[in-house]
């Protein structure tokens, strides 16, 4: 699979934008908003389209802050295999509101809906919150949900905007 961006919205007053998944890889689960690059986009570009197109919500490619450099390993079939760039971001444009792929929802920073989420981003997510950049692999079963491994390096991500 292509590799796809995740950006997470954040108010500065202690709440993320999440989206629960309408439709496709994931359905169901409460994510950041993502999605697959298009050829000749940069991962930036592909985050504030994707984020655009998935929310209504706008914002400047150089404003996205790198977060995380992952990479959902799918053994039992390498086609579903990809990298995953993470972002936050503190400046936008416009309003949430839902999409054909995404209901858009606000959650306090200490009470996000990691139940509904998928099931390594317990691990990683309050990591990049308290500040962390992180590299990792996150090893899936067969099934292509449940988590077999995972594993997390702190770095210093750095990428040209
Ligand atoms: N937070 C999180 N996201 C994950 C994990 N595994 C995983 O594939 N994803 C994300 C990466 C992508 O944003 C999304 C799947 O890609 P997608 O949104 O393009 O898939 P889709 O089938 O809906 O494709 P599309 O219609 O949007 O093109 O799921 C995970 O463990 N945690």
């Amino acid at each position: 699979m292509r590799d796809t961006s995740l950006v997470y919205l954040l108010d500065g007053a202690g709440r993320v934008l999440l989206g629960r998944k309408r439709r496709g890889m994931g359905v169901g689960k409460w994510n950041g908003f993502g999605g697959k690059i298009e050829p000749g986009e940069t991962m930036r570009q592909c985050a504030a389209r994707e984020l655009r197109e998935e929310s209504g919500i706008t914002v400047r490619p150089e404003d996205l802050d790198l977060a995380a450099d992952l990479y959902f390993d799918q053994p039992s079939d390498g086609r579903w295999s990809h990298g995953g760039m993470v972002y936050f971001v503190r400046k936008w444009q416009g309003e949430p509101h839902l999409s054909e792929e995404m209901e858009p929802r606000w959650f306090s920073l200490d009470q996000l809906p990691y139940e509904e989420m998928w099931e390594a981003d317990r691990i990683w997510l309050p990591q990049l919150l308290a500040g962390k950049q992180l590299r990792g692999t996150i090893l899936f079963a067969p099934d292509g949900d449940h988590v077999i491994q995972s594993i997390f390096q702190e770095v210093h991500l750095d990428e040209k905007k």
